[in-house]
């Protein structure tokens, strides 16, 4: 049975990038998706963007929606201060075996904690069988459609606390209107538009950043 192009990336990485190494594996990944297939990865402009906002929000507990390969759980782990860690989910078993192996092959995994379901059932499950109190910083990059029912979700599971830091990517491209219109009219949440570029593409994407006030 041919591959998919989800193994061909993570194989691509295991042969080419130094084990143990985030940065090497960030890179190689980035290579190959510029180079030879294109894959929905947040890549490396706007993954600046991720960086910054990361390094700014300094997470205790992180919260990741949309694993996919887990470029940007290792973008986001190899940032961590001791002790921290990264929840990050997954629903598609494909997607989350590579991204299983990705993680560990970064040498990251001690910070991440990768959880295989629907992010619907995982959200209201944090606090009880995740033991989570409140999430310092999310990263919401699956489906566009549901950035705006999982933030509703997270504030009705009590998992926002004053200054936790939403970081929604592809606002532009494929785009989040209903997300922008939801978030930005919210007198719940101070937002920031970043714009950058789609991953891999000379095309206009943006990241949006909502701080939840309490
Ligand atoms: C039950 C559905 C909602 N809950 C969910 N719970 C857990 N995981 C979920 C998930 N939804 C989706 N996922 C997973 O997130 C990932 C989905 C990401 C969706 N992202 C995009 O569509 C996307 C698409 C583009 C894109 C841009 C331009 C273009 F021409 C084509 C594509 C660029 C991006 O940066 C993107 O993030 C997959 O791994 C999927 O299995
Ligand atoms: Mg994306």
């Amino acid at each position: 049975m041919n591959q998919s192009k989800e193994q061909r990336i993570l194989n691509f990485v295991l042969q080419n990038a130094v084990r143990g190494d985030p940065c090497s594996v960030l890179d190689t990944i980035d290579k190959y998706c510029s180079q030879k297939e294109w894959a929905m990865n947040v890549g490396n402009e706007k993954g600046l963007i991720l960086d910054k906002t990361v390094e700014e929000a300094n997470p205790s507990v992180a919260l990741e929606l949309g694993t996919y390969c887990g470029y940007s759980a290792v973008r986001i782990a190899r940032l961590l201060k001791a002790g921290a860690h990264l929840l990050t989910v997954e629903f598609n078993p494909e997607f989350a075996a590579i991204a299983k192996q990705m993680i560990e092959f970064a040498g990251v995994q001690d910070k991440v904690k990768l959880l295989e379901g629907p992010s619907e059932e995982i959200i209201p499950q944090l606090k009880k069988k995740y033991e989570v109190d409140t999430l310092d910083f999310v990263f919401l990059d699956h489906w566009k459609d549901r950035y705006t029912p999982d933030t509703i979700l997270l504030q009705e599971c009590n998992l926002l606390r004053k200054g936790s830091v939403l970081l929604a990517d592809n606002v532009i491209v494929p785009g989040a209107p209903e997300f922008l219109n939801y978030i930005r009219n919210n007198p719940h949440f101070q937002c920031t538009n970043y714009p950058s570029r789609l991953e891999y593409m000379k095309v206009e994407d943006a990241m949006e950043k909502a701080v939840f006030l309490g």
